[in-house]
């Protein structure tokens, strides 16, 4: 019985990993952003199994770019410093003192804890702040009045991520911009995976948070076209930080990116069954209904 049940276990193995073989071929060369947020960054087990599929990935020949996000790490540092923290709408209000604590606790620290991670585990990561070889431009956001320096992306140098990426390097990237009067900006990590995703027309971009998928009542909707979710945020339904994930989303959609996922970082190897496996997992985000599914 033992024995039997260790084939059924082998055999079922062995399945899994043919049914990888097609997605291996297929992404071959192709470029994924993935948005990295959320309790696969803070849980030790979870931090681990992610950096082993980011060098899985990496090691069977995908360009894999990782966006950060930091937002709990910065609030912690702010709080030992004995700052205030206030958001409004889901992004941080940010003066000269928080974007310097921004700056240190996002590319100074959580930065370089994932560039490590991902390093113990056999692949090469290269952190990049936004302001290194200019990376991230950008300009104040329309709310800069109450939001201080939160900043809009106008422009990535796409040249230095795929300098990395032909190298096989993987770029890690801290979501803070510069512009050319010497500001350094705080930017949201879901819109800047999603300007880098665009800008290096990306295959897919995946954001890694804290949820199944995106939820309609008790059930996780299989896919989301960018009318429904108008109606679901106008309900309601979809609210706090879904809403700007969800815009950036079909923002990213719009500039050309085929495919938009949002899965669960709580489970362990979610972004490998979604990427090597016949029924994917959690919310794919598509431009109108059935599409691109
Ligand atoms: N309809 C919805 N489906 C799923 N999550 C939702 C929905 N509406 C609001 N949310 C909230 O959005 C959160 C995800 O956004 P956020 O916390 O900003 O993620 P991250 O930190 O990974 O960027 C979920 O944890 C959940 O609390
Ligand atoms: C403007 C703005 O709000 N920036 C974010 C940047 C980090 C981030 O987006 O982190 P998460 O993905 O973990 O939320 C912040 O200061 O928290």
């Amino acid at each position: 019985m033992k024995e039997s049940l260790e084939n059924l276990t082998q055999s079922t193995i062995g399945q899994v990993l043919i049914e990888a073989l097609p997605y291996i071929r297929k992404f071959e060369d192709k470029t994924f952003v993935i948005k990295y947020g959320g309790a696969a960054m803070k849980d030790e087990v979870l931090k681990d199994a992610f950096a082993q599929n980011i060098t899985l990935l990496r090691k069977v020949g995908i360009n894999v770019v990782l966006v950060h996000g930091g937002g709990d790490a910065i609030t912690k540092t702010a709080e030992k410093l004995d700052v205030s923290t206030q958001f409004i709408h889901g992004k941080r209000v940010t003066d000269k003192e928080m974007i310097s604590i921004v700056q240190m606790t996002l590319a100074g620290k959580v930065n370089q804890d994932i560039v490590r991670l991902i390093s113990e585990h056999g692949a090469k990561a290269v952190g990049v702040s936004g302001l290194d070889a200019n990376t991230i431009k950008a300009i104040p956001c329309k709310e800069a009045a109450s939001l201080g320096l939160v900043g809009e992306i106008i422009r990535i140098n796409t040249g230095y991520l795929d300098l990395l990426c032909h190298a096989r390097l993987i770029p890690v990237i801290a979501p803070i911009g510069f512009d050319d009067e010497g500001n350094v900006y705080n930017i949201n990590a879901d819109d800047a995976a999603s300007a880098i995703a665009i800008a290096l027309k990306a295959e897919k971009l995946i954001y890694v948070s804290d949820v199944a998928g995106v939820y309609h009542g008790e059930t996780i909707l299989k896919s989301v076209c960018k009318a429904e979710a108008a109606d679901l945020i106008e309900d309601g339904v979809i609210s706090g930080g879904m809403i700007p994930k969800a815009l950036s989303a079909y923002k990213t959609l719009d500039g050309g990116v085929k495919k938009i996922h949002l899965i669960d970082g709580r489970l362990i190897h979610s972004l490998l069954l979604e990427i090597f496996t016949d029924q994917g997992i959690g919310t794919q985000f598509v431009t109108e209904r059935d599409s691109d599914l």
